[in-house]
This record gives C-alpha cells, sequence and structure tokens, in this order.
C-alpha cells in the first residue's frame, strides 16, 4: 500500500474516528486505495463495500482486508430475499400480448383521435411504469407517475394513461411481490422487495461506491442505517445516469465531507482539461496531475480508444476503422446497437417492434418523422441517420464483425461506457456538440448534465489526450 497523502490521512483519521463521510474522489484520484487504507486501520471491526457493479465488487475482493466483504446492492438483496425468486428469474421472456392477457388488458386505449394504443402497447406502459418504481425509493406503487414512453410521452397522452396505468401497475406489482406470480420478473425487482423490508445492514461500517449515480432505492437503503457507520464515496461531476432514475446521492446524506483531489491515472495536461469542465460545473474540487505521468493533449492517429456521444456515432466510427483494415472493439459490445438495427428492420417492413425505444412506432417512416419532426426524438436522429446512410443490415454486419477488446487494436465507447476504464491515448470523436449561440451571438451555456458526460470522457486518458469534439471548451472556461 502506498504512504497515503495528506488528504488521504484525513480520510482515515475521520474514519478511525467513527465519523460518517462523504467523500468527493475526482477521477483517477485513488479512492479504492484510500477505503482500503480506512479499512485496514480498524481490522477488529466488520465492513462491506457495496461496488457499482460485480465486477468492481470481485476485484475488491481480492485486494480489501479480510474484515470487509465486498459486495454489489444486488448480491444483497438475493441472498435474503432474492433466492425465492429464482425461479421467477430463470422464466422465459414475455411478449407484451402475453404479459396484457396476463394483466387483463383487453382493448385498446385511444389516446388522441389519431392514436390508438392496442391491448400489448398498454402493458409496455404499466410494466416500465413498474420498473420505474423498483428504482425509486417510494413505498407505494399507486404514487408511481405513469412511465413515459418515447412518442406517447406528451400532456394528452399522459393525461389519459393516468386513467388507465395506476390500476394496473399496482395488479402488476402484486404478482411481483409473489414468488408464483406469472409476469416478468427483474433483479431490480427483488431488490425493491428487499429495500421495502428496512434492510439493516450486518456490519459496523458500510463503503458506498459511485455514490454519485445511487439509484433512489439503493440510498433508501443506506440512509435507514441506525448504526452502522456510512462512507459514501463519489464524484458528483462523473455522476451520468440521471436520465436512468439515479439521482446524485452526494448531497442527500449527512457527514463529514473530505475531497481527493489528486489524481494518479494522468499527469497534468489532462488534469487541466479535466479542470476546465470542473470550472463549467462549479464543481468544489479541482484536479492536481501525477508528476511521475507526463501527459499532454495532441492530435492523435492511432488512438487506443475513440469516446463518442451516441451509440450511433460509436457504429460509424468502427466502420471506419473497420475500412482501414483495423481490428476493432466496442466496449459493452454490438448487442445493443445490433437490436436498434433488428428493430429497423421490422419496422420498415411494417411489422412494429417488441424494442424499448421504438415500440410506439408501427413503421420506420413514423420513427423519422419523430426523430427530425419533434424536440423529443432528436436523440434518435443520429441513429436514424446511421441507419438510413447504411442500411441496417450493414450495421448488424458490422455488429458481428466486432473483436473482443483484448484482441482489438483500438476500442471504440460510449463516453457513459467509458466510466471506470482508462487508457494510454483517448481520442475524443466529433459527436459533442457546442451549445447554440445565443440571440445576442454571445457562447450558449453548457448544460450540466453534458459537462459531467465530458468530464468523464476527458479523464479517461493517461497519457496523451485529443480533445477533438470537445476542444470547444476553451470558449467556456478560463
Ligand atoms: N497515496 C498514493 N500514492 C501513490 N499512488 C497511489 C496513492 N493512492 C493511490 N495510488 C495509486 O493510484 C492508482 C489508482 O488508485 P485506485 O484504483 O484506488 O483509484 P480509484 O480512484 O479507485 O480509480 P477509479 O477512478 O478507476 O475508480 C493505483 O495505482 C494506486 O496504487
Amino acid at each position: 500500500m502506498p504512504s497515503p497523502t495528506d488528504e488521504q490521512a484525513h480520510i482515515m483519521e475521520d474514519f478511525v474516528a467513527g465519523n460518517a463521510l462523504r467523500v468527493q474522489a475526482g477521477a483517477g484520484a485513488g479512492k479504492t486505495t484510500t477505503l482500503k487504507m480506512a479499512a485496514a486501520a480498524t481490522p477488529q471491526r466488520k465492513g462491506l463495500y457495496i461496488a457499482f457493479n460485480k465486477v468492481i465488487a470481485t476485484e475488491a475482493a481480492a485486494s480489501f482486508p479480510e474484515s470487509v466483504s465486498c459486495r454489489t446492492g444486488h448480491s444483497l438483496a438475493y441472498a435474503a430475499v432474492g433466492r425465492t425468486y429464482a425461479r421467477r428469474l430463470k422464466a422465459p421472456r414475455m411478449s407484451s400480448h402475453l404479459v396484457a392477457r396476463k394483466l387483463g388488458i383487453n382493448g385498446p386505449v385511444r389516446l388522441d383521435a389519431d392514436r390508438v394504443l392496442g391491448p400489448a402497447q398498454v402493458a409496455r406502459v404499466v410494466m416500465a411504469t413498474v420498473a420505474n418504481f423498483t428504482h425509486s425509493d417510494r413505498r407505494d406503487i399507486a404514487r408511481q407517475p405513469v412511465a413515459r414512453l418515447c412518442g406517447w410521452d406528451d400532456e394528452d397522452a399522459i393525461g389519459v394513461l393516468e386513467q388507465v396505468v395506476p390500476t394496473l401497475a399496482i395488479k402488476a406489482w402484486a404478482d411481483m411481490m409473489s414468488p408464483r406470480g406469472g409476469l416478468p420478473f427483474s433483479h431490480d425487482a427483488y431488490f425493491k422487495i428487499w429495500s421495502l423490508t428496512d434492510p439493516q445492514l450486518p456490519a459496523d461500517f458500510v463503503m458506498v461506491d459511485e455514490f454519485q449515480d445511487t439509484n433512489p432505492a439503493l440510498l433508501s437503503v443506506i440512509r435507514a442505517q441506525r448504526s452502522t457507520q456510512i462512507v459514501a464515496v463519489g464524484d458528483s461531476a462523473q455522476a451520468i445516469y440521471e436520465w436512468r432514475g439515479a439521482i446524485d446521492a452526494m448531497n442527500a446524506i449527512e457527514g463529514v465531507e473530505r475531497t481527493l483531489s489528486q489524481s494518479f491515472r494522468f499527469g497534468e495536461a489532462v488534469a487541466a482539461e479535466a479542470n476546465k469542465w470542473l470550472e463549467i460545473l462549479h464543481a468544489p474540487l479541482r484536479l492536481r496531475g501525477f508528476e511521475a505521468i507526463n501527459s499532454r493533449i495532441a492530435e492523435l492517429e492511432e488512438p487506443d480508444a475513440i469516446l463518442c456521444r451516441t451509440n450511433a456515432e460509436a457504429m460509424a466510427q468502427a466502420m471506419t476503422a473497420l475500412d482501414k483494415g483495423k481490428r476493432v472493439a466496442l466496449v459493452g459490445g454490438g448487442k445493443q446497437i445490433r437490436a436498434m438495427a433488428e428493430a429497423a428492420i421490422q419496422l420498415q417492413e411494417g411489422r412494429g417492434c417488441d424494442h424499448p425505444e421504438l415500440c410506439a412506432f408501427q413503421n420506420w417512416g413514423q420513427v423519422q418523422q419523430y426523430a427530425f419532426m419533434e424536440e423529443d426524438g432528436q436523440d434518435l436522429q443520429a441513429m436514424v441517420k446511421l441507419i438510413d446512410g447504411h442500411g441496417a443490415e450493414k450495421i448488424i454486419d458490422v455488429a458481428d464483425a466486432l473483436d473482443r477488446e483484448e484482441a482489438a487494436d483500438v476500442k471504440v465507447s460510449t463516453a457513459h461506457r467509458s466510466k471506470g476504464r482508462e487508457w494510454h491515448r483517448v481520442k475524443i470523436a466529433g459527436d459533442f456538440p457546442e451549445p447554440k449561440q445565443g440571440d445576442d451571438g454571445r457562447p450558449g451555456k453548457v448544460e450540466p448534465a453534458d459537462a459531467r458526460l465530458a468530464y468523464v470522457a476527458v479523464t479517461r486518458a493517461q497519457h496523451v489526450l485529443d480533445t477533438g469534439g470537445l476542444s470547444w471548451v476553451d470558449k467556456y472556461s478560463g
């Protein structure tokens, strides 16, 4: 274990004193090392480290002191209640038509003069509403707002759905709580069931990682601990899952506030680039680069990783690299984009589809119209352009031609998927749009969610960063 920096030493002192802690840890600033140092300082106390995912939990288990059990929130929930639902978790996928039948949805629902939802479509809204409930800290499904699905999310539609969906959501949730129920059952469902039992965690202290992206259901468990010391570690500037129901939980709990600002991942040049985004975010912390790494900002012809905002751009970058004869990996695999292309084919044939983002549409023309004519549809534009430009079959071919990361010359990733990762030479793709200028010709406002994503992206680089599509930041900082 390295000798602690002053910041790390302060955190250890607070920890040993038994204080609840909120640690804002900058990118690559040694948060895991700090937690291990702290836990090792009180080996007689039993600890629990809650990791963001299974891979991190497994890695942590190999290096944390033995007094600490390293788990994910879901594994705790599974051990407590989830195992009772093992049969349901293994059940085959179920079509929305069958879900509708099980929920007793027999007839269509008219949204307005032009739009009628069939039973299967109503069932999708019901199940999405229940899914949102499982991520929330609500105790009563009856209070869960109706889910807003792409294409049925305007006020008129929601007004009609509010008359129909809540009763069905109550029915669906009652089914889910039963080990013998028949509706589709997810890992988030048993997590929610567990959280509603107000569990007390079996440890003297609990360390929760990536706390900035904790969902309200886990947060409610942490907040309900009565006598356990809580150490929450995260980086508010890296909170990028707001759209998925996560909240920045760092401000939602009590505790002594500490920071880790010495990055060990990159040198001063990358730290300076990251600090431009932290300045835009008015973050309390600025990073210091690691003097042992001489990093630089430069254009890159042969990056190790290319980071994109959208899946569509990631696919376009993958195609370009494949055309140059390179071996390419898409971080997280090509499954998501392949599913989108398959749904596009079904829609082009006018067959409708089951894809969660496209299920509101009957044909591809409706998707094109939504993407380019409606404000809410802008997110789909890049994907529609990609599919129209290359053909859905070609996208499927490319998805099938991708390599594993270990074998690839270049890794292409969305910024979201790049979280927690690092590469020597990183290039930022061109699809991070600069804010539109105001009417007075002055630079527009950078949205905090965009700035956080940009911060995650630039802090993946260790040695060389090509700021590419994010170099416009200089107009907005300093
Ligand atoms: N005080 C220190 N002195 C020197 N190196 C350190 C110190 N603390 C941490 N490190 C090194 O910094 C690197 C990153 O540490 P660690 O994995 O704990 O970071 P992290 O913040 O958890 O990473 P991530 O951002 O991926 O979550 C490791 O190689 C670790 O050994």
